[in-house]
């Protein structure tokens, strides 16, 4: 079986939860917890979870926590060959702040390591690029780097997460290089500069984006599900999975890693499996489920048909 390629950010994850509303200016008691996470990341160990070999294209900083998360996305499984270290980076983190009902409050990212990933560091793996069964490369990458890497996929499928509204731009002038592209509401609305309320406003935003070469859109919608269309017109909604979410975080990069596994297959077909995917993250309280397994999603998707 050839590999599953990622290419983008691995972050420190810092999540701090309040026992009670958040009372700005104070200092709120509660859980902090630390857990790797970074898109391009918490997709290859998904992948990996899922059984595909996967390899993973980031960039570390040499300290503490750029250590952990070698080591336990190594753990996962995924192929860390082509982990730079860096030495006088420090490793990327994102920090969010979550109320007593567990929605986010507020994030930071930071991020700098993320652009040292540039078009000279990938060239020498031109040729893996373009062998690889299914490519995922996160909008954290510099506009360059994206182009780059859409420009030597050969007939790899192009998976694109755009990550965040500010950073969606950076896929804009690469569209018509990609396979599918799996934005949230905020994202798909900052990128195509469309309304994004309704059915049919999804519908004007998929056609936007097929009309840019984009083969296959899947609109994450929080607790409405996912909108899904492709370009020879097929066209639907999953409804969000009835479960206890525990944490919200890293349903969409499995929701991702699903679709990647499904890659081939029927559209609605992919999401629903990804969906499976979605739903046991969903249930887990950080970011990535352990226990991820084919055998899991298939026998959540029998219990929830
Ligand atoms: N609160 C929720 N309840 C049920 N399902 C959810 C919830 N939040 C997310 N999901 C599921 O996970 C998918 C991805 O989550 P979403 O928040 O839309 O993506 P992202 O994390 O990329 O912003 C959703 O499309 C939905 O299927
Ligand atoms: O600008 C970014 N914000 C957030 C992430 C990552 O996204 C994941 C959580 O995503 P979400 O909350 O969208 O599920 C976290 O692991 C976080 O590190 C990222 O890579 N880049």
């Amino acid at each position: 079986m050839s590999q599953m390629l990622a290419v983008g950010a691995s972050n420190m994850d810092i999540a701090g939860h309040s026992a009670r509303s958040l009372v700005l200016g104070d200092s709120n008691p509660g859980r902090i917890r630390y857990a790797p996470g970074g898109v391009a990341r918490n997709v290859a160990e998904n992948l990996a979870r899922l059984g595909h070999p996967t390899r993973l294209f980031t960039a570390l900083g040499d300290d503490p926590p750029g250590h952990s998360l070698l080591q336990a996305t190594s753990a996962a499984g995924v192929d860390m060959r082509s982990c730079w270290v860096l030495p006088d980076q420090a490793t990327s983190s994102y920090l969010s702040v979550h109320g007593a009902d567990g929605d986010m409050v507020v994030a930071v990212n930071d991020m700098g390591i993320v652009d040292s990933i540039t078009p000279a560091r990938l060239a020498p793996y031109a040729a893996d690029l373009a062998a690889a069964q299914a490519l995922l490369f996160d909008c954290n990458l510099s506009e360059a780097s994206l182009a780059w890497l859409c420009a030597h996929s050969g007939d790899a499928p192009v998976f694109v997460d755009t990550v965040s509204t500010h950073k969606c731009l950076r896929i804009a002038s690469s569209l018509a290089r990609v396979h599918l592209l799996k934005p949230n509401r905020l994202e798909a609305q900052a990128l195509t500069g469309l309304p994004l309320d309704t059915s049919a406003d999804a519908a004007a935003v998929a056609q936007w984006l097929h009309a840019r070469g984009v083969q296959q859109l899947v609109l994450s919608w929080g607790a409405q599900g996912v909108f899904w269309s492709d370009a020879q017109g097929a066209q639907g909604w999953q409804p969000a999975p009835e479960v206890v979410v525990q944490s919200a975080s890293g349903a969409g990069d499995a929701l991702m890693a699903g679709l990647m596994h499904m890659a081939g297959q029927p559209l609605g077909q992919a999401v629903r499996f990804a969906c499976g995917c979605a739903a046991l993250t969903l249930g887990v309280a950080g970011t990535n489920d352990p226990a991820l397994s084919v055998a899991r999603v298939q026998q959540w998707l029998e219990l929830n048909p």
